[in-house]
């Protein structure tokens, strides 16, 4: 079978690199093509080293001709670029697979509130599937477009899943408090990602709104067919990868630790990217670094009627570029764990 053909857009960044690196070993998929303005001409290997051996493209100037002759193209670029250049490439027969927000919220004017910028494509939101596979499995296989979920939407929205749908927490009161590592603020130097600034500290930000909350809600309010009351407060941990998500929801039934434990069991028995571990299980940022699983635990502390539920992913992997593997595996209909098999690291 002839391999997939890959472009990436925005090669550069983390996302961009970790798809290169993902896609190294992928069986069915070959990387064609991938951009940077500022870099056109150097070869990816020479820029990343851990590339070597890999790789003999270099980057190039985004060019939509060569872009068409690809089977999908990735995004992997800041908010706002893929929409300018997705409905030529769709009409092109060109599958598109953007790892940034500007598919990822159905109502636009709320995209646009929190982006702040105005939309570029909204013809196109009409057949845009959001890419969370255990969600969305069926519709990711004849999608065009695809919006690749958020990192910390990942996290949190497969681990109030089995109880949301379940109908066993209070909706309108959702609490998720969630932390990532530094790499998830991208690779371009800014001074609040600087080692002085981050390490040996601990935060709480963007506490009066992030815009992951939208997308959140968005589709918590899909899993109950209503609408959710959600508190969502990210922190920056100090370590290069990783998220985890506390999440808190008040049962409104008298469900025990075991019969929670088989819930999140069942959901999620035959998805190969979610773990369920034992009860009492610790997830851990460190279980999941440079994999795409999203491993998660359930509890019921001291029998009382708050459920808890930790939910760890490496926001590089199943947070963006695992995730965006996963879904072209599922739109061309290849195994869904290809060039996806990866071991995390340890320590
Ligand atoms: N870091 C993370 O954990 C996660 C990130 N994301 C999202 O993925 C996207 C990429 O993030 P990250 O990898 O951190 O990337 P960076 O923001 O560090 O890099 C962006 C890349 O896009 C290219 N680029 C920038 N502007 C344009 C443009 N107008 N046209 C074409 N290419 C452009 C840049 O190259 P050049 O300027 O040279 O062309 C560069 O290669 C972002 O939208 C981010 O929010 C999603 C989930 C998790
Ligand atoms: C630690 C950190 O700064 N994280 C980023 C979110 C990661 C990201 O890039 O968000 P998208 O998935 O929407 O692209 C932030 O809070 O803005």
């Amino acid at each position: 079978m002839a391999k997939v053909k890959v472009g990436i857009v925005g090669g550069t960044g983390y996302t961009g690199v970790e798809l290169l690196r993902l896609l190294a070993n992928h069986p069915n998929a070959e990387v064609v093509a991938i951009t940077s303005r500022s870099e056109a001409g150097m070869p990816v290997a020479e820029m990343f080293p851990n590339l070597r051996g890999f790789y003999d493209l270099a980057f190039s100037e985004p060019n939509p001709d060569v872009l068409k002759a690809c089977d999908v193209v990735f995004f992997a670029t800041p908010h706002g670029v893929a929409m300018s250049m997705t409905p030529d490439l769709v009409e092109a027969g060109v599958r598109v697979i953007d790892l940034a927000a500007d598919f990822r919220i159905n109502d636009l004017e709320v995209w646009e509130d929190w982006y702040g910028m105005s939309h570029g494509c909204p013809s196109i939101m009409d057949e845009v599937v959001y890419g969370l596979p255990e969600m969305f499995r069926e519709k990711i296989k004849e999608a065009r477009v695809i919006a690749n979920p958020g990192c910390y939407p990942t996290a949190v929205q497969l681990g109030f899943q089995p109880l949301l749908k379940a109908g066993l927490v209070d909706i309108d009161h959702l609490i998720a408090d969630a932390k990532s590592g530094i790499s998830g603020a991208g690779r371009g130097a800014k001074v609040e990602s600087l080692a002085a600034e981050t390490s040996e500290g601990f935060k709480a930000y963007g506490i009066n709104g992030h815009r992951h909350l939208p997308e959140i809600v968005q589709g918590l309010n899909a899993m109950v067919g209503g609408k959710v009351n959600l508190t969502f407060v990210p922190h920056l941990i100090p370590t290069i990868r990783g998220i985890e998500a506390t999440l808190y929801g008040k049962l409104t039934k008298n469900v025990s630790q075991q019969e929670l434990q088989e819930l999140f069991e069942n959901t999620y028995c035959e998805e190969p990217f979610v773990d369920v571990m034992p009860a009492n299980s610790q997830p851990d940022t460190r279980l999941v670094k440079g994999s795409n699983m999203c491993r998660m635990a359930v509890y019921r502390p001291s029998g009382g009627d708050i459920v808890v539920v930790t939910s760890v992913i490496d926001n590089l992997v199943k947070g963006a570029a695992g995730q965006a593997v996963q879904n072209m595996n599922i739109m061309f209909d290849l195994e869904e764990n290809a060039g996806l098999n990866h071991v995390a690291l340890l320590p």
